[in-house]
């Protein structure tokens, strides 16, 4: 017979720097990780699914569980928080040789206030490789006492210890259900998907808030050439004529900046060189006639 499935959500939570990406790459892999780095739920951000076994772990991460000091804040806080209290388990990671800090102080304030009864609270103790083991079984003594956590990880994400009995862990305590992701899709669409997320993030940060509304971006052509390189072949697809003016900028400037940006990331992802063609195409209303698209290329090679 076949074994029951699991799903659910884990929320990573931490001060800055505690090593949750770190810990994600090593629980989740790059791959995933970059695909579903941007894509919004409504109230957490998705950094990675994994699979452990039977069980699908899909990880979210709250931005800003932070005290807030204006007022502008702290409805962001109040939505982090809504974030980690939608998951099965939050996790929260301490650095061990920081201890206690005043920051995790503050988030486990915040936890006994916003945080649901029977809501399950690991802790996972990161970065063991720089402390003595006398100091890891106070720190987590203290920790324990300051909040009832569910279990105790002594992890080293950087140099995995302690990461796949935390992994399995979380996998026995996902609920059981359905995957919210087929299995194939995890492993072999993040490619193109990766490739179309990082032109994506270019086109973020060189639009900003011109960044026209309803913009796609997506990898139509991928070929792995004998010679070693990579060709790929992206439409970047807006609502509007006056929308592709927007992204190609004056004489293709702004196009030809984010398509050389883009290449020196997915070079970077790929470990080897990139050939990257970027067409902006008008995609309008369905019914519209396809005709009407209009379309620019070019090609961003090496030294470009
Ligand atoms: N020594 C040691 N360093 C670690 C470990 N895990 C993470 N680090 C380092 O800690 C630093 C912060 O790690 P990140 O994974 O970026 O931390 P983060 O929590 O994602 O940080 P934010 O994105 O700012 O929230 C990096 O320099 C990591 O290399 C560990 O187990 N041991």
């Amino acid at each position: 017979m076949a074994e029951t499935t699991r799903a659910g959500f884990v929320a990573l939570i931490g001060e800055p720097n505690a090593g949750k990406s770190t810990l994600l790459n090593r629980m989740v892999g790059a791959k995933v990780s970059i695909v579903t780095h941007k894509v919004q739920t409504t109230r957490a951000r998705i950094r990675g699914v994994c699979m452990e076994g039977q069980a699908q772990i899909v990880f979210v991460d709250t931005p800003g569980l932070f005290r807030p000091r204006r007022r502008l804040d702290r409805a962001m806080v109040a939505a982090a928080w809504g974030g980690a209290a939608d998951a099965d388990i939050i996790v929260l990671l301490v650095e061990a040789h920081r201890g206690l800090t005043e920051g995790t102080a503050a988030i486990i304030d915040t936890m006994k206030d916003r945080i649901p009864q029977g809501q399950k609270v690991a802790l996972a103790i990161n970065k063991i490789d720089r402390v003595k083991a006398e100091t890891l079984l106070a720190l987590s003594a203290q920790l324990n006492e300051a909040f009832p956590f569910v279990e105790t990880f002594m992890i080293s994400a950087e140099k995995g210890y302690g990461v796949d009995k935390l992994r399995e862990w979380l996998a026995s305590e996902m609920p059981e259900g359905l995957w919210f992701y087929p299995e194939d899709q995890i492993a072999d669409l993040p490619m193109r998907m990766i490739a179309a997320e990082i032109t994506r993030e270019k086109l973020t940060l060189r639009l900003h808030e011109e960044l026209p509304y309803q913009l796609t971006v997506e990898t139509e052509q991928w070929e792995d050439r004998p010679d070693g390189s990579t060709r790929i072949d992206q439409v970047i697809y807006v609502a509007r004529d006056g929308h592709k003016g927007i992204v190609l900028g004056n004489k293709g400037e702004t196009i030809k900046a984010i398509g050389q940006a883009a290449r020196i990331d997915l070079v970077a992802f790929l470990e080897r060189p990139v050939h990257l063609f970027l067409q902006v195409k008008v995609r309008p209303n369905w019914l519209d006639e396809p005709d009407r698209y209009s379309e620019m290329g070019l090609d961003f090679k090496d030294g470009d």
